[in-house]
């Protein structure tokens, strides 16, 4: 199974460092969130991953080799994007052909079916699409391709709710029928969770996590009582974030607890979700 590498990736922008000495895998068959705040560097990363744009240092290897230039590794990356590339006059099943003409063996049965179930026309142009159905337009063309790595850059932008559903089933089942990795970045966190096995948090330039999902979210959790109580219990721990309504706080804190400490009465513990751990671990106040 191929696997890609990163390798000591860096990327200034001028004298603006976006991504710092980036080094991870990513791995065959697995469906991964790319999480990040407005301007972390999602897009950049996802842009040089797919040679898009070109690292200040560093490479990208797909089985040991680099993909810079490299037509064979690219032919089993796809990015779907905001960027639209395509020319003006563009229809909805010129996608599909061009998507054919370069992967080859497009699921056009499956490009049929979805576009009836989203109810988007084969034979609209592009530029008569409103922005929600251009993005299904794409997201159709990504579910269809013939690619290995799939990455999907803002996959939601402009859908509604009812087809943000449609395209996560979507997701699921073609990725069940027939197993390759997906990279989401998104900011619907809540929504993705599902979905994704592993996760990665872009801060401050580098991953503050890269991690599985179930992993993580097991050694994530709230604290909240009365604030005296839940400053003591929590004194050791690293406190990521916190609310105070009244004399009652709420700590966020992401690291296994000791299971011997004794719980004081009025001070409830529960886990949390992903959307309220990446709050924690970007907003980062520490003890
Ligand atoms: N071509 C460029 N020249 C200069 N700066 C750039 C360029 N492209 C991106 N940047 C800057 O790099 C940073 C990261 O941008 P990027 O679009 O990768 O972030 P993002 O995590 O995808 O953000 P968002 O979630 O808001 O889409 C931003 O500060 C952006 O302004």
């Amino acid at each position: 199974m191929a696997t890609l590498k990163i390798n000591q990736l860096t990327k200034r922008f001028g004298r603006h460092t976006i991504l710092d000495n980036l080094d991870f895998t990513i791995e065959a068959n697995k469906i991964y969130g790319l999480l990040g705040r407005n301007g972390a560097g999602k897009s950049t990363l996802l842009n040089i991953i797919n040679n898009r744009n070109f690292p200040t240092d560093g490479e990208v290897l797909l089985d040991d080799a680099s993909i810079n230039n490299n037509s064979a590794a690219l032919q089993q990356l796809y990015l779907m994007s905001e960027t639209n590339m395509y020319p003006k006059r563009t229809r909805v099943s010129d996608m599909f052909r061009l998507a054919d003409d370069g992967y080859g063996q497009f699921n056009f049965a499956l490009a049929h079916r979805l576009t009836k179930a989203f109810d988007v026309q084969e034979k609209a142009h592009l530029s008569n699409l409103s922005t929600g159905l251009t993005t299904i337009a794409k997201l159709i063309t990504a579910l269809c391709v013939n690619a290995d790595f799939i990455f999907l850059d803002e996959p939601t932008l402009g859908l509604d709710a009812g087809h943000r559903e449609l395209f996560y089933r979507e997701l699921l089942k073609t990725y069940e029928e027939r197993p390759r990795t997906f990279v989401l970045s998104t900011h619907l966190i809540s929504e993705v969770q599902p979905l994704v096995e592993h996760v990665w948090i872009l801060d401050d330039h580098q991953f503050i996590c890269n991690e599985n999902v179930d992993d993580l979210l097991a050694n994530a959790y709230a604290i909240s009582g009365p604030a005296e109580l839940v400053d003591e219990y929590t004194t050791e721990l690293k406190v990521l974030d916190h609310q105070t309504i009244g004399n009652i706080k709420t700590v966020y804190v992401v690291q296994p607890l000791d299971e011997t400490k004794v719980i004081p009465d009025r001070v409830k513990i529960e886990h949390i979700d992903l959307q309220k751990a990446f709050m924690a671990l970007t907003n980062g106040e520490e003890n």
